[in-house]
């Protein structure tokens, strides 16, 4: 197994292990723990890499992202079978996050070659203009700087070393540096190993990717208040989301956080569609609620419908089939602790009605699916109930009519997704709900579940506090490259002052706006 110190300081403390999820055991070689001087050491090899690497051409920016999705897929079985012990997560599902992860990056390549990224605008000199004459005025976007990517445990590959904020982060101009999830750092430093080969292969200079690991929370902190740190990318607990952006604030010069935190993704079951096939919707409920046991930052656990026929139908058959859900492995034996106890507060919760249980899990890590049901006075009155449980569990809010409806949305906290159950006879309602969901999400949907996010251009990942720290971006899709990058406006700069993609005649093919007219030619 590779030990993940690359070119940094051996740390000095004693190593830390990888632990198997379904067993909660240490195993493989121990990993040296990095500190103060590994992050000094990575800040700097990042802020040398910084200039060199923002002025790669985009043809070589692009294959090397390229190439780095051929260095992890090159890894082969041994990534796959490395990430399965670490987190639990089956096979087929790692593959997929595998093939998600190198699309990501060839999705990112492919922005960075077509430059849209760049925003060129060029407002020429006007010198007759009267009264006064106007200067000439040309914007393009650069990369902030070194960025600190904090790796997620529910996903280890499309969220982690190589997920989409480091990916977008690379592919803005902007080196990285990553403090590896310790839920898997065996997995973290086989990816990491592979963005180094790509950086070397394509004669970049080393700062641009460091990888960081260690057990606690103080190598993230050192990272985070690292003066070179320019921006940080995470997805995580709420807790930890926010302690971060609390030190980067805190920060001589503080930097933004973009942090994916805590989501229920409501699910508004609409009277029509309940009538028409509540019992259908029930068992496609329990897949969704389920999948990779429970741990996704859009799993179903919230849902709202009104009182009315095809609701008992919906409950019943999503009883029928979460009692026949088998248990599933967690990711760390921390997570599963943690949901345990939240569930087990739910089920001891007065106003709360425990609708259902999955089985009864065997290993000493595995989270036994959950469904609850509540009335909305009730979760109007408690928070609580409105809390993101990391895991298996969702709870049915029972309305009594359109306010209640109402009043429970507005109540909830900002989301990642909000979902629409519907058929044609419910179009006029969910007109009405529509923009009080848009106050509320980033990403609306209809007839569908939220878990599967699809990595495309049109895609957010993203949403109101506390799914995220600033729902005007994404963490998925090409559009999450803009939280990496910042404008400047170069104001009657000398054609040879000027970066050569803002020069006259020098933007051929790429998306620009001229005196605020768009041209792609
Ligand atoms: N919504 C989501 O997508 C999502 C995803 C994963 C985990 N979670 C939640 O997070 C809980 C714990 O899981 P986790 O370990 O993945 O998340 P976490 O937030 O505890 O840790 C994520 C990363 O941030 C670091 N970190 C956390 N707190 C920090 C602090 N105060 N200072 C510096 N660094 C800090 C950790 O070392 C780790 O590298 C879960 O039980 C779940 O509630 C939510
Ligand atoms: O856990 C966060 C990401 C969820 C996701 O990407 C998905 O549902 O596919």
């Amino acid at each position: 197994m590779t030990n993940d110190t690359a070119t940094l300081n051996r740390a000095s403390d004693a190593g830390f292990r990888s632990i198997s999820a379904d067993t909660g055991e240490p195993f493989g070689e121990p990993f040296a723990v990095h500190g103060p001087a590994d992050v000094d050491a990575a800040c700097a090899a990042a802020e040398a890499a910084f200039d060199a690497y923002r002025s790669t051409d985009r043809e070589t920016r692009a294959a090397f992202l390229e190439k780095i999705g051929e260095e992890i897929l090159a890894i082969g079985d041994e990534l796959i079978e490395t990430a399965m012990r670490e987190s639990g997560l089956p096979r087929a599902r790692l593959e997929g996050e595998r093939g998600r992860t190198v699309g990501q990056l060839k999705m990112f390549a492919g922005v960075v070659r077509k430059g849209g990224w760049l925003g060129l605008r060029i407002d020429p000199a006007l010198p007759e203009r009267q009264p006064l004459p106007r200067p000439d005025l040309r914007l393009r976007m650069i990369p902030l700087g070194p960025v600190a990517v904090f790796g997620a445990s529910n996903f280890p590959l499309a969220f982690s070393t190589a997920g989409g904020d480091t990916a977008s982060a690379l592919a803005a101009g902007c080196p990285v540096v990553v403090k590896g999830h310790p839920a898997h750092p065996a997995t973290g430093a086989l990816v990491a190993e592979a963005i180094r080969r790509a950086v070397a292969a394509s004669g970049l200079p080393e700062g641009v990717f460091s990888h960081l690991v260690g057990p606690g929370n103080e190598l993230g902190s050192q990272l985070v208040q690292d003066p070179r740190i320019t921006a940080v990318g995470f997805t995580g607990s709420r807790g930890g989301g926010l302690a971060l952006m609390k030190l980067a604030q805190a920060r001589e010069v503080p930097i933004p956080v973009y942090a994916e935190m805590s989501s229920i993704n409501p699910v508004l079951l609409m009277p029509e569609a309940l009538k028409a096939r509540g019992a259908a919707l029930g068992t496609a409920f329990v897949g969704s609620l389920t999948m990779g046991a429970g741990q996704f930052c859009t799993n179903p656990g919230l849902l709202l419908a009104i009182e009315g026929e095809g609701l008992d139908a919906f409950v019943e058959a999503a009883k029928t089939a979460l009692v026949e859900a088998g248990a599933s492995t967690m990711l760390t034996p921390g997570i599963h602790k943690a949901y345990s106890e939240s569930v087990e507060n739910l089920a001891s919760h007065a106003q709360v009605e425990t609708v259902a249980r999955g089985k009864v899990g065997e290993g000493v890590t595995q989270g036994q699916a959950a469904f609850f049901s509540t009335t909305a006075e009730a979760f109007l009155a408690d928070k609580a109930l409105g809390h993101e449980v990391f895991g298996a569990s969702s709870i049915l809010v029972r309305c009594r009519n359109e306010e209640e409806l109402r009043q429970v949305l507005v109540a909830a906290e900002g989301q990642l997704t909000a979902t629409l159950h519907m058929d044609a006879g419910d179009a006029e309602l969910a007109a009405r709900m529509v923009p009080v969901l848009e106050r509320k999400a980033g990403r609306i949907l209809a007839n569908g579940w939220p878990t599967g996010v699809e990595v495309t251009h049109a895609m957010v990942h993203g949403g109101p506090f506390p799914s995220t720290s600033d729902g005007r971006t994404t963490s998925v899709g090409s559009l999450a490259i803009d939280r990496f990058l910042r404008p400047v406006s170069y104001q009657n700069l000398l054609p040879e002052l000027l970066p050569a993609d803002l020069r006259d005649g020098a933007q051929a093919g790429l998306p620009r706006l001229i005196d605020g007219q768009l041209h792609n030619d």
